[in-house]
């Protein structure tokens, strides 16, 4: 199923991890969405190559989060964009972007980049502290989302709280701002309650490390969102 707005659940396999062909195969063949391929640090090319090459076996559609421009290649059937709302600095919104359009843009098939609005909310987390994020308060973020919404006209607002389990009050007041912006909530989701919980606000809910930590768990979250009435 290649139409994105009807996604409900993604799972996000991390390059600089490794995982079996039994456990990739489980995740790939899982019923879920889509698979992500992503991660904050250490991501190569051959990496991305390798799971790419791996999960190509399967009939789901994969999409490489973009984290660096080094490790950018074709083959994948989404290339998903971030830009980082609440970081301090320029670069990680739209300075890295500028630089990759330039040297990029006749290779780029726009019709494939999706631009994800990401607010980061877990201090803790690599893509927090790498992109130098600011904490933004309950109304800054309500406004972040306004703003992907209607300035941007963003595909993706993403509220990401990469390995801690977040608010779902925080995710339920943006689900209702957001009307054409579609809403995905990631971040440590290791239950089926916990993925039921954040799916009645977002409409897909990524799921990334508890595919490493507990496999059964994991399959599981993708039941538990798809059930939901
Ligand atoms: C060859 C070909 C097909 C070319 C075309 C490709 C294409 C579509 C190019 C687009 C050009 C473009 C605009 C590129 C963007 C360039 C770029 C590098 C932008 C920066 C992206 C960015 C802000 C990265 C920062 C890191 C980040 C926010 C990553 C998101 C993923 C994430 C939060 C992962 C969470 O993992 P992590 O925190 O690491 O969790 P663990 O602790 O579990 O690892
Ligand atoms: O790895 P977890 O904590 O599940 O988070 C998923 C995803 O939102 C990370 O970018
Ligand atoms: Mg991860």
């Amino acid at each position: 199923m290649y139409d994105i707005n009807q996604w409900e659940h993604v799972f996000k396999l991390d390059p600089n991890k490794e995982i079996n062909d039994k456990d990739l195969e489980d995740i790939c063949e899982s019923g879920t969405d889509a698979i992500m391929v992503g991660g904050t640090d250490g991501v190569t090319l051959d990496q991305v190559l390798s799971l790419l090459a791996r999960i190509r076996r399967f009939t789901v559609p994969v999409i490489l989060e973009i984290s660096n421009m080094e490790s950018v290649t074709p083959g994948y059937d989404y290339y998903f964009v971030p830009t980082v709302l609440n970081s301090a600095d320029k670069e990680w919104t739209m300075g890295m972007h500028h630089k990759a359009v330039q040297q990029y843009g006749a290779m780029i098939d726009w019709d494939e980049m999706m631009l994800e609005g990401y607010c980061i909310l877990n201090p803790e987390s690599k893509a927090y502290q790498r992109t130098n994020c600011d904490m933004p308060n309950e109304e800054e973020i309500i406004a972040y989302a306004e703003m992907a919404e209607h300035m941007f006209k963003l595909p993706i607002f993403y509220v990401e709280y990469s390995g801690m389990y977040g608010d779902a009050k925080i995710v339920e007041q943006v689900s209702h701002v957001l009307k054409h912006t579609l809403l995905f909530y990631g971040g440590g989701i290791a239950s089926e309650e916990q993925a039921r919980e954040m799916k009645q606000y977002a409409d897909v809910v990524v799921v990334g490390n508890v595919i490493y930590e507990n496999k059964k768990a994991a399959l599981k979250t993708v039941r538990a969102v798809k059930e939901r009435e």
